[in-house]
């Protein structure tokens, strides 16, 4: 099968529940959101030199990006003008790339500390008729944790359900789904983003290999109120109240994220949602591959 991706690397989970576990990432290509609300007061298009400080034509590879401050930080792996800079490959080639970064001890540590594959982007799941055949790929046999990074805007099928659901018993393995869907500052339309049915769907994989959050990106008091509304949604169409909810504060960059953390941590203390740090901000200046 054909796979699309813009990079591959290891990091530490930056974000919510598994923040500082040894991750291997892939960000595959591909949006159905822009997401140009985000820091940018000013309204300015977010894949333009004037938002980016750079052309895209003009960046070789992926390495040269400079740090992005307006929009989506995950642009150059969905916007076509940073096309000529994506990767293509079978489940082999792909798989080859993810060994390379891989710890030299593999996919789970001497003191037992599993690697977690994160499907990003972009939106992965608008990868999902391939991504059953990757996971059962012989170089991934000892991957025991997917987290799939997801919007959760786009509807997930019952086969791609039951694929993972069969690899997760199968393996033993856990799937987090990982879900950061986009309140109105993001500039999507709320139809389109809040769609409870989908994290339901997701559910449908059996519980004890199941887990699952929300994580919404907040700036103000307007924004937590938002939350508060749209978890209703969620709550109402069968999603457990005790499900965790995290708030990272709206950022592309260390600066930002500094501008806003402390009232973003207290009002999750005014709110009672768990407060969640852009960890790869703060330690590696949200550079890219990290
Ligand atoms: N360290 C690190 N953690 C992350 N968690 C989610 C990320 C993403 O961009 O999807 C991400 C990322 O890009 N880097
Ligand atoms: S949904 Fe995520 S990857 Fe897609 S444009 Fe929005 S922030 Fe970027
Ligand atoms: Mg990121």
């Amino acid at each position: 099968m054909k796979y699309q991706w813009s990079e591959i690397f290891l990091s530490i989970e930056g974000e919510a529940k598994w923040s500082g576990h040894p991750t291997v990432y892939i960000r595959f290509t591909r949006c159905n959101f822009s997401c140009k609300g985000f820091n940018n007061p000013d309204n300015i298009e977010p894949a333009s030199e004037r938002a980016l400080g750079f052309s895209p034509q003009h960046i070789n590879t992926i390495s040269e990006i400079p740090e992005i401050s307006i929009g989506c930080d995950s642009i150059y792996s969905w916007h076509k003008d940073f096309r000529h800079l994506w990767h293509q490959g079978d489940e082999h080639v792909l798989a080859a790339e993810v060994t390379k970064v891989l710890p030299s001890y593999g996919w789970k540590s001497n003191t037992g500390q599993e690697v977690i594959l994160s499907l990003t982007g972009g939106e992965p799941t608008l990868h999902a008729k391939t991504i059953p055949h990757l996971l059962s790929t012989p170089e991934f046999n000892q991957v025991k944790h997917v987290l799939i990074e997801t919007n959760c805007s786009v509807p997930l099928s019952e086969t791609f359900i039951t694929a993972l659901d069969d690899w997760a018993l199968n393996r033993k393995g856990r799937i987090t789904w990982s879900n950061s869907p986009k309140l109105k500052a993001s500039g999507e339309p709320f139809d389109k983003a809040i769609r409870p049915e989908i994290a339901l769907m997701q559910r449908r994989v059996t519980q004890d290999r199941c887990i699952q959050y929300f994580k919404f990106v907040c700036r103000n008091d307007d924004d937590f109120q938002e939350v508060q509304y749209v978890m209703e949604q969620y709550y109402r169409a069968g999603i457990p109240r005790n499900v965790e909810v995290y708030i990272m504060p709206m950022a592309c960059t260390e600066q930002q994220q500094k501008k806003v953390m402390q009232d973003v941590a207290m009002k999750c203390l005014e709110y009672g949602f768990i407060y969640c740090h852009r960890i790869q901000n703060t330690v590696f200046e949200n550079a890219i591959g990290k």
